[in-house]
């Protein structure tokens, strides 16, 4: 071999394991991943990548495994600031008698700056490498993501009322097209339409978001079908269920995420698969505010594309994907009455590849592949309680000790380095967030 045959990269990281997502199922021993600028340039065996490549900084990551970045395909980020605020209740008092007067009274701009830097905080430290996010204020949300240099989809909200970031539909239409074209084609931060529910946008706005999403080709996301609540309660006064009256509207295709879904008949299974919208499943959300399963395997089966999502953390109450993963995992088996529902390596794939998928990106993340972008995430398999180690992926998912996050980088760039934050200064973050629990303490 001649040195002209040597290709020089930034980033040599050698793992012990790899586990590429795509193709499924794999999992490599022994190889090094390669970054050059913000992409993986090559994973090969490490005798071979001895021989090819020579980078400017090597890492060995010997008891580690190596994945693609998670993605947490629904959120509420500044939620995070009412962790823990309301708790053991059903939506729909959840939301009328708690969270919306908090948010009536605290939700501001600064709000929203600190309570999304707390949830990246807790995502970054925990695998997420794009989020979604659909809450107030969303051009603050989408620069504090792009200043932290995580991805993002950022939903910007739409309801038929007034709240701390508009005073109605169309105020949030002409907020949300412009923020479309501020941020265009950004390779880190993309704005698509968030109205809320079926039960809280009628059918003329819901009419002026199909018209903006084919105008501008953005996104929608929506939550729907979160509870029987909903489903019966829309039947009984328009005598049409919500998934239905969204496809009559023209809201339903490959663009649409629908979030919950716990209620899924025949009728709506067809509708879902045939538009090809995808399904964002938020298990922990679901299961604390009892709103209902999910039927994974069944969606799956039909061929739709099924992602994970935490929500926010006021109902879940952490942003950890793994945690949410698992919890699909083994719910998905409950649910389906079949142990062979949603495997470790199935749901691996929920978190990375179908979350990408999901927000439009599979060509670009959600697995590790050369020529994708360099959003990895090495995690820790040393601890005693992780031996023997068989299959690493079954770790990540079966033992709540398989999740120790050491590394991780967005587009070769370093997010977390042996567990540290390089790019959120946690102390002064502390500081507001006291702050903000004060204020919100005292009511
Ligand atoms: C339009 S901004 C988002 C809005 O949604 C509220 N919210 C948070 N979690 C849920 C959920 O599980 N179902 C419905 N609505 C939810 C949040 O508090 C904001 O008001
Ligand atoms: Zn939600």
């Amino acid at each position: 071999m001649t040195a002209d045959t040597i290709t020089a990269v930034d980033t040599r990281i050698n793992a012990r394991w790899i586990i590429p997502v795509v193709p499924s199922g794999t999992v490599l021993n022994h190889h090094a991943l390669l970054i050059q600028g913000d992409r993986i340039a090559a994973i090969v065996p490490q005798d071979e990548a001895d021989q090819r490549f020579r980078a400017r900084e090597t890492l060995d990551l010997n008891d580690h495994v190596l994945l693609p970045g998670l993605v947490n395909a629904h959120g509420h980020a500044a939620m995070s600031l009412m962790r823990g605020l309301a708790d053991d209740l059903p939506l729909m008092t959840w939301l009328n008698d708690h969270i919306w007067p908090a948010e009536a009274k605290f939700v501001s701009d600064e709000f929203i700056a600190d309570g999304t830097r707390l949830a990246l905080a807790e995502m970054l430290r925990t695998g997420t490498t794009c989020f979604s996010d659909m809450y107030f204020f969303p051009e603050v949300a989408a620069q504090v993501a792009t200043d932290v240099g995580i991805r993002s989809q950022i939903c910007f909200p739409v309801l038929d009322f007034p709240t701390a970031w508009g005073d109605g539909p169309a105020t949030y239409l002409k907020k949300g097209a412009d923020l479309i074209d501020h941020w265009g084609e950004h390779s880190h931060t993309r704005i698509a339409i968030g109205p809320h529910a079926p039960y809280t946008v009628s059918d003329g706005p819901l009419k002026d978001i199909v018209s903006l999403a084919a105008d501008k080709q953005t996104a929608i996301q929506i939550h729907l079908h979160e509870t029987a609540f909903e489903v019966a309660d829309a039947l009984e006064r328009t005598g049409t269920r919500p998934t239905q009256r969204l496809a009559d509207l023209g809201l339903l295709s490959g663009s649409t995420q629908c979030v919950h879904m716990t209620q899924v008949d025949g009728s709506d299974l067809t509708l879902v698969a045939e538009s090809g919208a995808h399904v964002v499943h938020c298990p922990e959300s679901n299961l604390k505010l009892a709103s209902g399963f999910c039927p994974v395997d069944k969606l799956q089966k039909a061929g739709v594309n099924v992602a994970i999502g935490t929500d926010g953390a006021a109902s879940n109450n952490d942003l950890d994907l793994f945690g949410e993963v698992s919890t699909a995992a083994l719910l998905a088996k409950a649910v389906a009455e079949d142990a062979s529902a949603l495997s470790a390596h199935d749901a691996l794939a929920m978190a990375t590849i179908n979350g990408a998928r999901a927000l439009g990106r599979e060509q670009e993340i959600g697995s590790l592949e050369a020529g994708k972008l360099a959003d990895v995430i090495a995690i820790d398999l040393s601890d005693p309680f992780n031996q023997p180690i068989y299959d690493p992926a079954s770790h990540l998912i079966y033992s709540r000790h398989g999740r120790q996050l050491s590394h991780s980088w967005i587009g070769g760039v370093p997010q977390v380095q042996d567990g540290v934050l390089t790019r959120i200064d946690v102390p002064d973050l502390m500081l507001r967030v006291d702050h903000w629990a004060q204020r919100i303490r005292q009511g």
